[in-house]
């Protein structure tokens, strides 16, 4: 019987959850009341399934959504999240089928780049996708990172104040938002995601406990951070006190703000570990504390990943620490966005546009956009035989251009 790739009916919508949440290793089951909630959040227009007769084999969704690109200017991203093959019709092409299909049109769209997180790595660098921002997670041992047990707030004139969750539905999407108008590799988040991280929805599927919440003004009354957190309210042999927070959202708009947050959340009374949850690996967490060995990274794996549709706007939207001129080749297997390109690139802006001279650097697209938020090295993709320096020197030279001084950050999975 032949696999039919189509979008969903609203009808059709819970029987697509069952098998996302098959594909995820999730009970197979959706109460009425999610799917209803679901249903309200998505352009069934961008949700696929594979059907196979009257089942749903496969699922699929993409969604509009904005990514800081380095300098601040948002870009026009087509979002690729939800995507499952059942077991029984895994490796016959059906993720190709719909992701290929997906790019297309959201290039005919005019979106700039496609975005996701990839649950495993070797999935999607196929597809010309790259991984443009990292994550570190680190396990702080608070009692062995040196910090003042006398601290009693910023010493900056700054506040922190304990709110609840109700608050921070209210306040977070503000200050996300400035935090995206200001930091390369933040996405637009998503309402429900609010609604889900802060329990003013609650769903099976979401398992939710109310988190502490703080938010950090500046002295002038600024709300500047914010951060949500957990404990585990546990205690050891001989009554000692062994709590771990963990912390759920951490937004930071000033150094100020991201110091204090720090400072705070390893000062708790009876919090001896901190989780820092998925935060840039030049996060200041470890360098703060007195003792930054205190600090474990326990995590640092790849994050946002990107795949260039726009070449030309990826590169004139964005800003330049220094001037020069420099030709790309790209490939593109998917015929998307390959080309030759030149970039003339100053502080004050740059223009791109297709060229026929000889290329300085020859890459296959996937590696523009490991390059497209500022992260990665020209030079050590050179070296790993995943950029061909065609021109001496035009890898150090793309680094002066490309590279960003602070790492960029996704702080959403999506
Ligand atoms: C953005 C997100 O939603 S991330 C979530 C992704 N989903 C999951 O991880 C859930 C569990 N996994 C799955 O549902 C499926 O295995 C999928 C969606 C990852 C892949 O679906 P499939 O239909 O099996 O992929 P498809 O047959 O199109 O494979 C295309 C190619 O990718 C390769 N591939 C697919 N999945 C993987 C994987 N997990 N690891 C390594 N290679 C893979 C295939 O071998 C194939 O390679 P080839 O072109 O050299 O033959």
């Amino acid at each position: 019987m032949s696999l039919d790739v189509r979008t969903v009916s609203a009808s059709e919508f819970p029987d697509w959850l069952k098998a996302l949440k098959t594909g995820f290793l999730k009970p197979p089951v959706i109460a009425a009341e999610e799917a209803a909630h679901r249903l309200r959040h998505v352009d069934l227009s961008r949700v696929h399934g594979v059907f196979d007769g009257g089942r749903i084999v496969a699922t699929y969704r993409s969604f509009a959504q904005e990514l800081t690109g380095v300098g601040g200017a948002p870009l026009a991203a087509n979002a690729v999240s939800q995507v499952t093959v059942s077991p029984t019709h895994r490796r016959r092409g059906l993720l190709s089928r719909m992701i290929t299909a997906d790019l297309a049109v959201a290039k005919e769209r005019g979106d700039a780049v496609a975005t996701l997180i990839a649950a495993e790595y070797p999935i999607y660098g196929r597809y010309g996708f790259g991984p443009a921002t990292w994550a570190a997670e680190w396990a702080v041992d608070v009692r062995r990172a040196g910090i003042d047990p006398r601290w009693s707030g910023p010493e900056d004139g700054g506040r922190i104040e304990l709110v609840d969750t109700t608050e921070i539905r209210k306040t977070g999407p503000e200050v996300h938002d400035r935090l995206r108008a200001r930091q390369h590799g933040v996405v637009s988040r998503q309402t429900r995601g609010w609604d889900l991280v802060t329990g003013q929805v609650r769903e099976e599927s979401y398992p939710y406990t109310e988190p502490f919440s703080v938010l950090y003004r500046s002295a002038t009354g600024e709300t500047e951070g914010m951060l949500t957190y957990t404990a585990d309210d546990k205690w050891g042999d001989n009554k000692q006190p062994l709590n771990t927070a963990t912390v759920k959202d951490f937004l930071a708009l000033t150094p100020a703000a991201e110091r204090a947050l720090w400072h705070y959340l390893c000062s708790v009374d009876w919090i001896t570990t901190v989780r820092s949850g998925y935060r840039a690996p030049d996060d200041l967490l470890p360098l703060l504390l007195p003792d930054p060995r205190a600090a474990q990274l326990i995590t640092h794996a790849d994050m946002l990943w990107v795949r260039v549709l726009d070449p030309v706007r990826l590169l004139e939207s964005r800003t330049y620490g220094a001037s020069g001129r420099l030709v790309l080749e790209l490939r593109d297997g998917l015929g998307l966005a390959g080309g030759r390109y030149r970039l003339e690139a100053e502080p004050g802006g740059a223009s791109c546009a297709p060229a026929t001279e000889s290329p300085d650097l020859v890459m296959d697209i996937a590696e523009l956009g490991t390059l497209s938020l500022g992260d990665e090295s020209v030079v050590r993709l050179v070296a790993l035989g995943r950029v061909e320096e065609a021109a001496p020197g035009a890898a150090a030279l793309a680094d002066t251009l490309l590279r960003t001084s602070r790492r960029p950050w996704c702080p959403d999975v999506f």
